[in-house]
């Protein structure tokens, strides 16, 4: 099975998943000066005041908090995007012990951690399964986490690790709305993408936020890392 270890790791995973080597991959280095300024992207909209969240689950690579897609109750719309793409599930990338967990860099540089909030085009494909495999089938919203003070509303997160130390693990998860852990700013770069862990579907239009969030080294600590690291074996 793929993970993030020497063997197993990105550069391995071209073997079982050869779109690896495709033309749309993702994450990519962000280069804001040599980004091109689109007039004809207006802002991107997030309507989650009806998300309803579901559980949170560990699924072996991270740990998945799930919403209620049974109806357009929660969407992002605007931006680069024909139609409203509803919320599915958001999840993070830490790094190691004082290592950088993001995915995308910008001018080279990494973030301490970094937030997905994936969503899908309901419109245009039945389920998430199909839309998670079409071109314009998910919108990925990335938000950058730096290290700084406490995150305020953070803790709800990283509390609830203990819930799902281990891979498969999953309990209930209501009433968080992932609006509290958007910036203030909604300012973002987009590019055509791919999932960033295999099966690296070529079928991501990424939104990624300018702006950071800042969360403490406390909240994205050993213990948060440790419970997410220890269950993750590279093996
Ligand atoms: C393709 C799938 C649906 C979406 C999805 C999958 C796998 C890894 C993913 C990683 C992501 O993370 S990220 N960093 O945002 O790219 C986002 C979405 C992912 C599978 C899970 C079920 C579908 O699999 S299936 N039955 O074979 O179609
Ligand atoms: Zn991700």
């Amino acid at each position: 099975h793929w993970g993030y270890g020497k063997e197993d790791g990105p550069s391995a995973w071209h073997r079982q998943y050869p779109v690896a080597k495709g033309n749309r991959q993702s994450p990519i280095d962000i280069i804001p000066n040599e980004a091109r300024r689109d007039s004809t992207l207006g802002p991107i909209f997030l309507k989650y005041d009806q998300c309803r969240s579901l559980n949170i689950a560990n699924n072996g690579h991270s740990v998945v908090v799930e919403f209620d897609d049974s109806d357009d109750r929660s969407v992002v719309l605007g931006g680069p995007l024909d139609n409203p793409y509803r919320l599915k599930q958001f999840h993070f990338h830490w790094g190691g012990k004082g290592c950088e967990g993001s995915e995308h860099t910008v001018a080279g540089v990494g973030y301490a951690s970094e937030l997905h909030v994936v969503h899908w085009n309901a419109v245009k494909y039945k389920t998430y399964n199909d839309a998670a495999a079409a071109p314009d089938g998910l919108a990925v919203l990335g938000i950058f986490l730096e290290l700084g003070d406490d995150h305020r509303w953070l803790h709800m997160i990283t509390d609830a690790l203990y819930m799902v130390k281990f891979k498969g693990s999953a309990t209930d998860f209501k009433g968080f709305n992932p609006k509290c852990l958007l910036p203030s700013s909604l300012h973002y770069w987009t590019y055509l993408g791919s999932l960033t862990t295999p099966p690296l579907h070529e079928s991501v239009t990424w939104i990624v936020l300018k702006e950071p969030i800042v969360v403490s080294e406390k909240q994205v600590s050993a213990a948060a890392l440790n419970i997410i690291h220890k269950t993750f074996p590279t093996v």
